[in-house]
């Protein structure tokens, strides 16, 4: 019998992470496997609120603490209302973002405490943590030339901010390497695909689904 999987991608803005879930959730629903998609900030009414505050709500200003919490309970919701029940259905989830964003964001970069991050989330999710994240890689100033739209709240940050996202990525990637798997977001986005397709086949198939990369 199959068991249920909790998959998340994140990354730098830009990097492609909507374009591969949403590659490996078609992927996965053509050979018939139930998959729930989602996005952390957002993915229940109450996190599209949330989210939208987070990236547009420019008329507030909004402490790193404040901000941190805030994606902490847009998360706490989407665990509650989305991403237990699926589990409990015996479901794929792919989450495009989970925790690993806070503690790099507003720790790695915001100058939080990525512990103090660690031990909130572990509280905010009720301790569910993603069985595999994908983590994409691309420079900085290459993944701002991909972003063809207005920055929003987050992407304001300057050139400094983004160099400590990256470099917290690849710091966090490389302290649990059994949990995340750094990828080379540099190629076309069916490269990057295929990639990623060969860690969730393997992934899948270590939880007793059968699935054909
Ligand atoms: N491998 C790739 N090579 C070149 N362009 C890409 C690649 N993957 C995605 N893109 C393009 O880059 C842009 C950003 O991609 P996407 O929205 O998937 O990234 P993202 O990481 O989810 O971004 P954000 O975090 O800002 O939501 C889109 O225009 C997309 O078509
Ligand atoms: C979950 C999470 C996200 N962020 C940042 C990262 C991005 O700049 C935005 C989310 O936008 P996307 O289109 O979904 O990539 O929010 C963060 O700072 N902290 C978090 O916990």
């Amino acid at each position: 019998m199959p068991r249920p999987v909790f998959l998340s991608l994140d990354g730098l803005d830009g990097t492609g992470k909507s374009t591969q879930c949403r590659l490996l959730v078609e992927w996965l629903s053509a050979q018939k496997i139930p998959v729930t998609q989602c996005a952390d900030p957002g993915g229940t009414p109450l996190g599209q609120e949330l989210r939208k505050l987070l990236l547009f709500g420019r008329e507030h200003t909004i402490a790193t603490t404040t901000e941190a919490l805030l994606f902490m309970a847009s998360r706490a919701q989407l665990v509650e209302e989305v991403i237990r029940p699926a589990l409990e259905r015996g479901e794929v989830v792919i989450s495009d973002r989970f925790l690993l964003a806070n503690v790099v964001y507003q720790g790695h970069a915001g100058g939080l405490s990525a512990d103090a991050l660690w031990q909130v989330g572990a509280f905010a999710t009720g301790g569910l943590e993603p069985d595999l994240t994908l983590v994409f890689d691309l420079p900085p100033d290459i993944a701002v030339t991909r972003r063809n739209r207005e920055a929003d709240r987050m992407e304001e940050r300057g050139a400094d901010y983004y160099a400590r996202v990256s470099t917290g990525f690849k710091y966090e990637a490389g302290m649990r390497p059994a949990k995340y798997r750094l990828i080379d977001a540099t190629p076309d986005a069916d490269a990057v695909q295929k990639v990623a397709r060969r860690e969730v086949s393997r992934l899948l198939s270590d939880h007793g689904w059968n699935v054909q990369e």
